[in-house]
C-alpha cells in the first residue's frame, strides 16, 4: 500500500519501510505516528495550544482505572473534535443485524447445525447493510457475550461511516478485499488475515476487490488478547512482532457525510458536512490492527493423542472468569500430524462451551465432506459432536506416517455463553436441514468380545 494508492485526499505519516510499509508491528504497543510533521505533541498530551490548530481529543478503551497491563486509551490530535462528528441522531433499521440478548420462542437453537457458503446476493450491500446475524450470545447491556455474522458486501461506503459503540469486532474474510479506512489509519485486507476495529473507532469500509465476503466476531466484553503461553513459553502460536497496526492517515473533505452509529444494539444515523476520518496524528495503545493468519506458528502432538483445541488460540477475550473465555479465536491451519498409535482428528465431545466454526479454505480434517469455504458450523453448550463417519473410519485405519495436513484453513468462535440462532441463520440462510445425519452410519463396533475392532 504506497501513498499512492490511498483514497484520494487522503495523507499518510510515513511509516516503516519494507514489510510493514503503512503499519507498525507489535501487539498492544504504545504507538505513536504522526501525518504531518510536528503534528504530534512531545512531552505532554494537552498543550494549551496544538501544532497545526489541531485539536486533542483522548479515546478511552478501557475504564479509566483499569490495571496497567490492561489499560487502554489513545490520545488523537485531529481537525474537529469527534463532538462535531455526530450531529442528531436518527433511528434506522438494519433488520439483518442483530444484537443479544436476542432470545425468540420461535427458534428452537437446539441441534448441531451447518450452513452451506451464504451466496453473495446481486444487489448493493454495504458494510453495514451486508451484515447477516447468525447466532448472538449474552447480552450487549452488560457488556457480556458475542454475535456471529457473516458479511456480503458489493459496495463500497461512500461519504458514509460507522462505529460502534456496543463492540469490538474481529473480522474474518473468507472471499474479496477490503479497505478499512479508520480514523487511526488504513488498513488492507485479504483471506487468510484478520482486523480487529476497537469499539468506538470511526471508519469506512471500501471493496478493493468484490464481491467480498467474510466472518465477523462482535465481541461486547473484554478486549481481545493474546493467550497465555503457560509452558509454552515465551515464542510461538500468534508472536506479537506479527500484529500490525495502521500509520496514522487523515482526510480533511469537506462533504455532506452520514455516520451510522451502533449502541446497545440500535441504530441510529447522523449527518455532518465533513469527513470524521480527520486525526492527523495521534499517540497511544488503543489502536486497530491486522494479522496474517499465515504467521500462526502452530504447537502441537509431537508422540501422541490429540491435544485439547485451546492449544490453536490466537486471540482470547476474558469473560472475567479465569481460563473460561468470553470468547476464543481458534485457528486450525495446515500443520504435521505425527501422533502414534493415536486417533489424530478431533474427539467426540461435549464442551460447555458454544463453538462456532468457519471454513476459511480448503478441508477441514473432521468433516471431508459438507462443510465447504465459506461455510459455518454451530455446536452448542453441550451439544455433542466429532468426526463425520468418513472421518472416522478413515482416521481410524490410516498408516500412522507423518502426513502433512495441508490446504486447510478454518476457526472457531468459542464462547462460554450458549449461542442463539437469529431468524435469518434458522429461515434464511442455506441451512443443511440433514447435518445430524453425517453421525447416523457409524456403526455399532462392540459385540462384548476385547480386542480392537
Ligand atoms: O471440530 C471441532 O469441534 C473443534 C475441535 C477441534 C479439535 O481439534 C478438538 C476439539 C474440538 O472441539
Ligand atoms: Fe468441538
Amino acid at each position: 500500500m504506497t501513498q499512492h494508492d490511498l483514497p484520494r485526499g487522503m495523507v499518510r505519516a510515513a511509516g516503516p519501510a519494507g514489510p510493514h510499509e503503512g503499519y507498525m508491528p507489535g501487539f498492544g504497543n504504545d504507538f505513536e505516528t504522526e501525518a504531518l510533521p510536528g503534528a504530534l505533541p512531545q512531552g505532554q498530551n494537552s498543550p494549551q495550544k496544538c501544532a497545526y490548530g489541531l485539536y486533542a481529543e483522548q479515546l478511552s478503551g478501557t475504564a479509566f482505572t483499569a490495571p496497567r497491563g490492561q489499560n487502554e486509551r489513545t490520545w488523537c490530535y485531529r481537525i474537529r473534535p469527534s463532538v462535531q462528528h455526530t450531529g442528531r441522531f436518527a433511528p434506522l433499521g438494519l433488520p439483518y443485524w442483530k444484537t443479544a440478548s436476542n432470545l425468540r420462542d420461535d427458534i428452537v437453537s437446539l441441534g448441531q447445525y451447518r450452513w452451506d457458503p451464504i451466496p453473495v446476493p446481486d444487489e448493493e450491500l454495504t458494510w453495514i447493510t451486508g451484515m447477516r446475524t447468525m447466532t448472538t450470545a449474552g447480552d450487549v447491556n452488560i457488556q457480556v457475550g458475542m454475535a456471529s455474522h457473516v458479511y456480503l458486501v458489493t459496495r463500497s461506503m461512500q461519504d458514509e461511516y460507522f462505529f460502534s459503540a456496543d463492540s469490538e469486532l474481529l473480522v474474518v474474510p473468507q472471499e474479496g478485499r477490503l479497505r478499512f479506512c479508520t480514523e487511526l489509519g488504513v488498513i488492507d485486507l485479504e483471506p487468510q488475515e484478520i482486523a480487529i476495529l476497537p469499539r468506538g473507532l470511526v471508519y469506512r469500509v471500501e471493496v478493493l476487490e468484490g464481491p467480498a465476503r467474510g466472518f465477523v466476531c462482535e465481541n461486547y466484553g473484554q478486549k481481545f488478547d493474546l493467550p497465555n503461553r503457560g509452558p509454552i513459553g515465551a515464542n510461538c502460536l500468534a508472536n506479537p512482532r506479527d500484529f500490525k497496526c495502521p500509520v496514522a492517515a487523515f482526510e480533511d473533505r469537506e462533504t455532506r457525510s452520514r455516520v451510522v452509529i451502533k449502541w446497545c444494539g440500535r441504530f441510529h444515523d447522523t449527518w455532518i458536512d465533513h469527513s470524521p476520518l480527520d486525526v492527523v496524528a495521534w499517540h497511544g495503545n488503543y489502536c486497530p490492527y491486522k494479522y496474517d493468519l499465515r504467521s500462526y506458528a502452530p504447537v502441537g502432538a509431537i508422540l501422541f493423542d490429540h491435544p485439547d483445541p485451546s492449544i490453536f488460540t490466537v486471540l482470547t477475550a476474558p469473560s472475567g472468569q479465569e481460563g473460561t473465555a468470553n470468547i476464543d479465536f481458534v485457528l486450525f491451519r495446515e500443520r504435521w500430524l505425527v501422533a502414534e498409535h493415536s486417533f489424530r482428528p478431533p474427539w467426540y465431545h461435549k464442551n460447555i462451551m458454544s463453538e462456532l466454526m468457519g471454513n476459511i479454505y480448503g478441508i477441514y480434517d473432521a468433516k471431508p465432506q459438507g462443510f465447504a469455504p465459506g461455510g459455518i458450523s454451530l455446536h452448542n453448550c453441550m451439544l455433542p459432536h466429532g468426526p463425520d463417519r468418513d472421518a472416522f473410519e478413515a482416521a481410524s485405519n490410516a498408516a500412522l506416517k507423518p502426513e502433512k495436513l495441508d490446504h486447510t484453513m478454518s476457526f472457531m468462535f468459542e464462547t462460554r455463553f450458549p449461542q442463539h440462532l437469529t431468524e435469518f441463520a434458522a429461515r434464511e440462510a442455506p441451512m443443511q436441514r440433514d447435518y445430524g445425519e453425517v453421525w447416523d452410519r457409524l456403526e455399532k463396533r462392540f459385540d462384548g468380545t476385547p480386542g480392537t475392532k
